[in-house]
């Protein structure tokens, strides 16, 4: 049995990475974009992933981000991951993994099986893909959006490197997602909040719950 992999993001609170660490969290993403209702400043980011260091990775997720930026958090919040949302190119992803020596998630954002194909040139140089709904026309932000695609589309999916599934996934849905998907790795936001930007423990503690015991069904 290979355990599950679960990461929690758009956390920007003491409380809730404590509840996200309490329930088991693998990894905990930290949003650095302003427009999003779950970014986080430097100095606040500091704080949360000196909490979670050594119990979950911290994932920095950027969109587009210029070097300097890159650079002030790799510095300062030292991540063990950064996940790029935006429109990185594979070079870009390839080069950030040499610049700052750590493991780089690429979000692909899918609607249909030929929004896969792009995933192929991001596995060769990046540690995983995430993938991701593609976001509704009038959303600002290009994640977070509680939106889900057809998980069916990733059943048997070979690429060089292991990927995650993420968009509208919640305690009551995540059971069935890893099934249809035949991924174990899963990633929540809107799903685990009371309302947008603000992430609730108690929801945290049963996604994470109810992804753990997904990921015992699924592996019989
Ligand atoms: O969460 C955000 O606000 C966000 C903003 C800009 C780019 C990406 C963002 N989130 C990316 C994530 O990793 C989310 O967890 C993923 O998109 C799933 O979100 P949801 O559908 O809300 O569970």
């Amino acid at each position: 049995m290979t355990d599950n992999l679960i990461k929690i993001c758009g956390l920007s609170t003491e409380e809730t990475v404590q509840a996200a660490l309490d329930a088991g969290a693998d990894m905990i993403g930290l949003v650095f974009f302003p427009k999003s209702p779950r970014h986080v400043g430097l100095s606040e980011a500091c704080k949360l992933a000196d909490m979670a260091r050594g119990k979950a990775d911290i994932v920095a997720l950027t969109v587009n981000m210029d070097l300097d930026g890159l650079s002030r958090i790799n510095e300062l919040v030292a991540p063990d991951w950064f996940q790029f949302h935006g429109s990185e190119t594979p070079e870009a992803c390839a080069a950030a993994k040499v610049m700052y020596k750590k493991k780089i998630m690429k979000a692909v954002a899918i609607s249909e099986a030929a929004d896969l194909e792009q995933a192929v040139f991001y596995s060769i140089v990046c540690d995983r893909i995430l993938f991701d709904a593609k976001p509704p026309e009038d959303s600002d932000v290009p994640g977070g959006n509680g939106v889900s695609f057809d998980w069916t589309l990733l059943k048997g999916l070979d690429l060089a490197k292991p990927f995650m599934l993420s968009g509208g996934l919640n305690a009551s849905n995540v059971a069935e997602a890893i099934a249809l998907s035949g991924t174990t790795a899963i990633d929540a936001s809107s799903g685990i909040e009371r309302e947008k930007g603000v992430k609730d423990s108690e929801l945290i503690r049963a996604f994470v719950a109810t992804a753990r015991s997904a990921q015992v069904v699924s592996g019989e």
